[in-house]
């Protein structure tokens, strides 16, 4: 005998309309992504890098905050290895983030966390960026490339990404960061990733106790930019 369902019946009670829907964001990772000389090259350039190029790293706007972020960054640093790897990988990259990336160019730094440094969470790209047209709304894809000696001389430093959140109540008074659910990666030595620009992340306290420049969390980190003429 078959049960009927009456699916036409009142709800017994209200809808929650507080509710957080939330999906997980898309990462697409590659652990292993350059041959392991070229890595260890990379890493030895990185660890070698003039003391005087490295500046305080600052947020998307080109301001210092030293509450939302603490590393330093080399602009200059030159990784022209990453680059044809990552060229190499870009149309998946496109399929699982589902963007197209033609008529990109990468624009990067160095970045280096090292004991007590930290990145608040933070988006490299906002819907204020787009409205107001400025550099950071050019990019269309983020990537992180991590360096570091083995075993790791820290410990944290975990790329937290924040699952997409909305309040399902319009009137709701927005969202509470502890509401976000998030998964973590670690920034295992010669792997990527890459996400979109505008996903919510941070970088985890890194506690790197000798202090060396050395033993630090290396990170080339930067976006496929659309350029003037796309
Ligand atoms: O180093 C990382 O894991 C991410 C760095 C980052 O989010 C940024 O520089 O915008
Ligand atoms: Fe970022």
């Amino acid at each position: 005998m078959t049960e009927t369902v009456d699916t036409t019946a009142a709800l017994e009670a209200p809808v929650g309309t507080h509710a957080i829907w939330q999906s997980s964001t898309k990462v697409c990772r590659v652990t292993d992504f350059l041959p392991a000389p070229t890595a260890d090259e990379l890493l030895r350039r990185a660890a070698s890098a003039a003391q005087d190029e490295l500046l305080p790293a600052r947020v998307r706007d080109n301001r210092l905050d030293t509450r939302m972020r603490s590393s330093l960054a080399h602009r200059g640093f030159s990784a022209p290895e990453l680059l044809t790897a990552i060229d190499a990988v870009v149309g998946q990259v496109e399929n699982v983030l589902g963007v197209s990336c033609s008529g990109t160019r990468p624009a990067f730094t160095l970045n280096v966390h090292n004991d007590g440094d930290f990145y608040r969470a933070h988006q490299d790209v906002s819907s204020h960026d787009v409205a107001k047209g400025v550099r950071a709304a050019k990019r269309v894809v983020t990537f992180v490339y991590y360096l570091h000696r083995t075993p790791a001389p820290f410990t944290g430093g975990d790329l937290r990404m924040y699952d997409s959140a909305l309040p399902l109540n319009a009137e709701h008074d927005g969202l509470r960061r502890e509401d976000c659910t998030y998964r973590d990666y670690a920034p295992d030595h010669n792997s990527v990733v890459f996400f979109l620009p505008s996903a919510l992340h941070e970088v985890r306290p890194v506690s790197c106790p000798s202090g060396h420049y050395a033993d630090s969390r290396f990170a080339i980190n930067g976006w496929l930019c659309r350029t003037d003429a796309s």
